[in-house]
């Protein structure tokens, strides 16, 4: 594309990026030469860099490094945790974090010649006769984009029942930064957060009650690890599934109840609402340049991050199928390459169907890629299925373990996996092999024999559950 070059009028731009979550990483040397506007209504760097992946990982270290101590009996070790520096966890995360985020402000603020960065909510105003769209924030500035990248990512659900209470909640967006440790935590929602939270608090004392609206926690994992998982977390907190919240309300010295339609209730002193996060694409006024959301909410894309009016692209969790840093990331670069190109090229970059891997980082971890068990099934697959657990081999003796698991799942007609699923220690590390193998179409017996597997480490579980796979096997 032709850049209009650096021009006096800063309000008629060739780009426009809306987020500056995965929308802040393509924008580099390619574009020097483009005039760039970007926009952010909230922190600068997003989601996963701010109230995200980044932060609850080192809350989740911490939060290791707590269960190791109260587990170390089982080795010959007595140890115990004495007390646990709540304010001193916060500040080492956004003490390291807070600067990054100040720091890339700056950079687009102040250090990137060709980008104006507005701190402030956008939204479409239409498109103007000549093709380019209008966009207008709240502080009141218009800019006009050649073309414009929709990276506005998503925002928490808050169930009505809790939004009408006018009881105070948190979400991710607050809960790490909370002045004290709760006593009682009541987490509503059983997916990704609600596990990785349930974690965090509970390993560095607080009292944890889960309530989930489905019969599991983490439904959309594969049913032998999501029930694996739930059986875990029953041992370990309060959990009500099947469960409906019918009313929350907040008594004397902030006890806050939540009453369930079987007419439990629940009392806690802090209540975290993780009931999944819908796009942003509803806030975009994106009808005024002819574009419907999908059927999810979502800004409808095509296999190239179009979207359907000319010269828009989207990308991240505002239109993805996946809301997964790793996943955003990728599409930025795909869409970073397209801007580039031109709308109308012939040479786009595909998104593609790569397999997406994704992991959970609750305790004991858990990770996957590919379709589960009964996918495989729906999809008419003539599958091969494989549970390893951890205890079957020597790493795993070694720690004791006692409920990992590697699940891996073949395509007898291709000798392929279609899908790999791990839950316990280093399961985002013990999955990577099979999310390569997958990615680059290796048969799961070349995989297992084809290559040496570091003895005696965590991943020989994953080289024995292929082992397991009924499939022809290499002679040697
Ligand atoms: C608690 C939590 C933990 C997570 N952990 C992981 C993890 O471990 N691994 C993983 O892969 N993923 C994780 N995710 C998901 C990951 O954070 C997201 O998929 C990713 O950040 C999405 O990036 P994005 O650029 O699409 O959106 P975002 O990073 O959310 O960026 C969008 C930006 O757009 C801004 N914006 C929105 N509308 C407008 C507007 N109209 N005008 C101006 N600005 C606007 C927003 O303020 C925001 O800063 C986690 C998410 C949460 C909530
Ligand atoms: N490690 C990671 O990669 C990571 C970590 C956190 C979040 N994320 C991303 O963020 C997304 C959002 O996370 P999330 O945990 O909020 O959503 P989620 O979709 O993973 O889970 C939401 C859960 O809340 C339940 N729920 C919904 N409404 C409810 C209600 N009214 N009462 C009780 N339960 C209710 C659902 O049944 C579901 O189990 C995830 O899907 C994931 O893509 C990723």
């Amino acid at each position: 594309m032709t850049g209009s070059g650096p021009t006096s009028d800063d309000t008629v731009v060739d780009v426009a990026v809306i987020g500056t979550g995965s929308g802040n990483t393509f924008i580099d040397d390619r574009y020097a030469d483009l005039r760039v506007a970007m926009f952010e209504k909230g922190v600068f760097g997003g989601t996963c860099l701010n109230v995200g992946c980044i932060p609850t990982k080192m809350f989740v270290y911490a939060a290791e490094v707590a269960e190791t101590i109260r587990e170390s009996e089982r080795y010959g070790i007595d140890a115990s945790v004495n007390k646990v520096r709540w304010r001193d966890i916060v500040n080492r995360v956004f003490g390291r974090i807070d600067p990054i985020t100040a720091g890339g402000e700056d950079y687009r603020a102040h250090r990137s010649p060709n980008v104006t960065l507005y701190r402030s909510e956008v939204r479409f105003v239409g498109s103007t006769d000549d093709g380019y769209h209008r966009l207008r924030t709240e502080s009141g500035d218009e800019i006009t984009a050649k073309q414009v990248v929709i990276a506005a990512g998503s925002r928490p659900v808050i169930p009505d029942v809790i939004a009408r209470s006018g009881v105070p909640f948190h979400t991710n967006d607050d809960v790490m930064r909370l002045a004290e440790l709760p006593e009682h935590l009541i987490i509503v929602g059983g997916g990704y957060i609600a596990a990785e939270f349930a974690h965090v608090f509970g390993s560095l004392g607080s009292e944890v009650s889960i309530i989930g609206r489905s019969g599991r926690l983490l439904r959309t994992q594969d049913e032998t690890i999501s029930d694996r998982f739930t059986e875990i977390a029953r041992d370990r907190f309060d959990v009500h599934l099947d469960a409906q919240v019918t009313q929350v309300s907040q008594r004397d010295e902030g006890v806050i109840a939540v009453s369930l339609a079987d007419g439990t209730e629940v009392t806690g002193d802090a209540l975290l609402v993780a009931a999944g996060r819908i796009s942003n694409a509803d806030t975009l006024d994106l009808s005024t340049i002819g574009v419907e959301l999908d059927d999810r909410g979502r800004v409808p894309v095509d296999g190239y991050g179009r979207v359907p009016s000319s010269n828009v692209w989207a990308l991240g969790d505002v239109s993805s199928d996946h809301q997964l840093k790793h996943v955003a990331n990728y599409e930025a670069r795909v869409v970073g390459a397209n801007v580039l190109r031109g709308w109308d090229a012939d040479d786009l970059v595909a998104f593609g169907d790569r397999p997406v891997p994704s992991a959970v980082f609750t305790h004991p971890q858990i990770a996957s890629v590919g379709l589960t068990e009964s996918a495989a099934h729906d999809a008419g697959l003539d599958i091969t299925v494989k549970v390893q657990d951890y205890g079957d081999v020597a790493y795993g003796w070694a720690m004791e373990d006692t409920t990992g698991l590697c699940k891996v799942i073949a395509d007898r007609r291709s000798g392929r996996l279609v899908g790999v699923h791990v839950i316990g220690p280093q399961a985002p590390t013990v999955i990577q092999p099979a999310i390569q193998a997958m990615t680059f179409g290796l048969p799961a017996e070349e995989m297992a024999r084809g290559q040496y597997w570091i003895h005696p480490a965590m991943p020989e579980v994953l080289e024995n559950a292929l082992l397991g796979l009924d499939l022809p096997k290499p002679e040697v």
